[in-house]
């Protein structure tokens, strides 16, 4: 079966400053939901910049539905939602935000249209499509800053911890459109429990290697793994062992 993307000996380091990305492979397939663990430091926002393009590599390749990324050049197929939805929207109106990224790939009226209020729809939020959208709540921002990805609907989505700052109500609307979702999923994250809850694999991401590949709750379960990677057992796990 194909890969929707493939890393294949993938180095990176950024000037002067020792390497970051230290030789990582990893293969998507569509419809997979993959989160991304590791210490502070590890490589995993590095990682996702390299995979969307922003960050050229070193060494080794990156391939997104069989077609190598390049630095700078801009893929539709692929979205990236940003850990600071601050970084991410800067229009007058969230109408405007969400329309703004499919614009720039060329739609226009009434397929412009359908796919923002879609995209609004998806994630909850179509009733703050007239306000501005630095006035927002951050877990209002975090909805907004995904709908602005999925309406360029792109097949796989990278998510760099968006859960950060979230409320507990927030977080679990997170969670459920997150477990709905369509598209191939990258998620790197620090909340284990979220994993656990969305993804059917995970990678463990240290010194810029990938150091285990597998089932959540296998490698997350695994306290000595866990331990010697400075981070610990969720306790939902912890419970039942
Ligand atoms: N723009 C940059 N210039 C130089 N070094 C950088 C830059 N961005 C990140 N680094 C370094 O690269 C390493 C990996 O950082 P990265 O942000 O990818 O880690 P991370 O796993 O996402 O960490 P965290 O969990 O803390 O967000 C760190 O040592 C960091 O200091």
């Amino acid at each position: 079966m194909s890969a929707i993307l493939e890393v294949v000996d993938l180095c990176f380091a950024y000037p002067q400053r020792p390497t970051t990305l230290a030789g990582v492979n990893l293969r998507i397939q569509a419809g997979e939901r993959v989160g991304v663990v590791g210490p502070n430091g590890a490589g995993k926002t590095t990682l996702f910049l390299c995979i969307c393009g922003v960050l050229g590599a070193t060494s080794g390749g990156i391939r997104l539905l069989e077609k190598p990324i390049q630095k700078g050049q801009f893929r539709p197929e692929i979205g990236f939602v940003f850990q600071n939805p601050d970084d991410q929207l800067f229009c007058p109106s969230v109408w405007d935000d969400v329309a703004f990224g499919v614009e720039n790939m060329g739609v226009r009226g009434e397929e412009l249209a359908q796919r923002v209020t879609r995209a609004l729809a998806t994630t909850g939020v179509s009733h703050l499509a007239d306000r501005v959208p630095h006035q927002l709540s951050g877990g209002e921002k975090c909805m907004v800053a995904i709908a602005s990805i999925l309406a360029m609907q792109p097949q796989l989505v990278l998510y760099d911890e968006p859960s950060a700052n979230l409320d507990l109500s927030a977080r679990r609307r997170l969670i459920e459109f997150l477990q709905c979702s369509q598209e191939t999923i990258l998620l790197s994250s620090h909340d284990l429990e979220l994993l656990l809850e969305v993804c059917d694999r995970v990678i463990l991401l240290n010194q810029g290697q990938v150091l285990a590949d597998g089932d959540p709750r296998v490698i997350l379960g695994d306290r000595t793994l866990m331990t010697q990677n400075s981070l610990e057992v969720p306790a939902s796990l912890a419970s039942i062992q």
